[in-house]
């Protein structure tokens, strides 16, 4: 299934927050979005969720699978979400609820969607923690009893638990120290490769980029500078702003060698 983005334009309180944007994520493509903060690339996701703040104009088409989903009811949309396209945020905190244990939250999308009873969603749950490698026993505990690593795990159980074709995750690293950042990436990378899914990596840090998306769109103040593969953006950055991030890439950028 594929995400065609055409023409998007979000005009928040008369200011246009994203101005004309087109990019394609193709079956199984990763695709970035990246740019500095405040060019548009969270209201470009949220776009395509439909969850955009109340009083946006949205112009433009979105199309997943060939469906036009500007104007569609939210009921549908919120059916699509989870089920279909599934999302991770930057901050776990805010997708986990703090008074229910890690195991209920896991089985929840699950039962939402209707595809299992309570036991098999708590069966499944723990499927599920095992391959995002939550330790043993984490199901049973609470959000505040885990380290920002794990929490981001569960965020990913909870996002990944419908099987969605599409996977949009917004900075979900940005939070994380380091080291549990390139984990949590190199889990990302092997999810989406295993599952055969797309991905929608939102950040700021091309270095980050370059560990889970094969291209980019680089946007700044709401319009596509540029866009190519991740390799060209690193070895041949044609706009300013590319070479700015290029800069300012954190860690150690991966660079293709030769032509790869
Ligand atoms: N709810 C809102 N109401 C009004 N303006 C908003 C709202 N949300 C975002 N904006 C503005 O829209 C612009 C784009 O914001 P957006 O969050 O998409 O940027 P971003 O590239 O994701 O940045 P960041 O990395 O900081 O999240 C910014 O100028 C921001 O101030």
């Amino acid at each position: 299934m594929s995400l065609e983005v055409e023409g998007l334009s979000v005009v928040l309180d008369g200011r246009r927050v994203v101005d004309d944007v087109s990019f394609g994520v193709a079956d199984g493509a990763r695709v970035g979005l990246i740019g500095e903060s405040g060019s548009g690339k969270s209201l470009t996701a949220l776009a395509v969720l439909g969850l955009l703040p109340d009083g946006a104009e949205v112009e433009g088409s979105i199309r997943w699978n060939g469906r036009e989903l500007i104007g569609l009811p939210d009921r549908e949309l919120a059916a699509l979400r989870g089920e279909q396209i599934g999302i991770v945020f930057q901050e776990p905190q805010t997708a986990l609820n703090p008074l229910r244990t890690v195991g209920r939250q896991v089985a929840e999308p699950l039962r939402i969607h209707g595809r299992a009873g309570r036991r098999e969603a708590l069966a499944r749950a723990q499927a599920d923690a095992d391959r995002v490698r939550l330790p043993e026993g984490a199901l049973r505990r609470y959000p505040h009893q885990l380290s920002g690593g794990q929490r981001q795990r569960v965020a990913i159980a909870m996002a990944l638990a419908a099987r969605p074709r599409l996977l949009i995750a917004d900075e979900p690293t940005t939070a994380l120290d380091v080291t549990i950042q390139a984990e949590i990436l190199a889990l990302l990378g092997e999810l989406v490769e295993n599952d055969g899914m797309s991905l929608l990596f939102i950040t700021h840090d091309l270095a980050v980029l370059s560990q889970v998306a094969s291209e980019a769109v680089v946007l700044e103040h709401g319009r596509v500078v540029e866009a190519g593969t991740v390799a060209d953006l690193l070895t041949a950055p044609q706009s300013e702003v590319t070479r700015g991030l290029l800069r300012d890439a954190t860690a150690t950028v991966w660079r293709p060698e030769g032509d790869a």
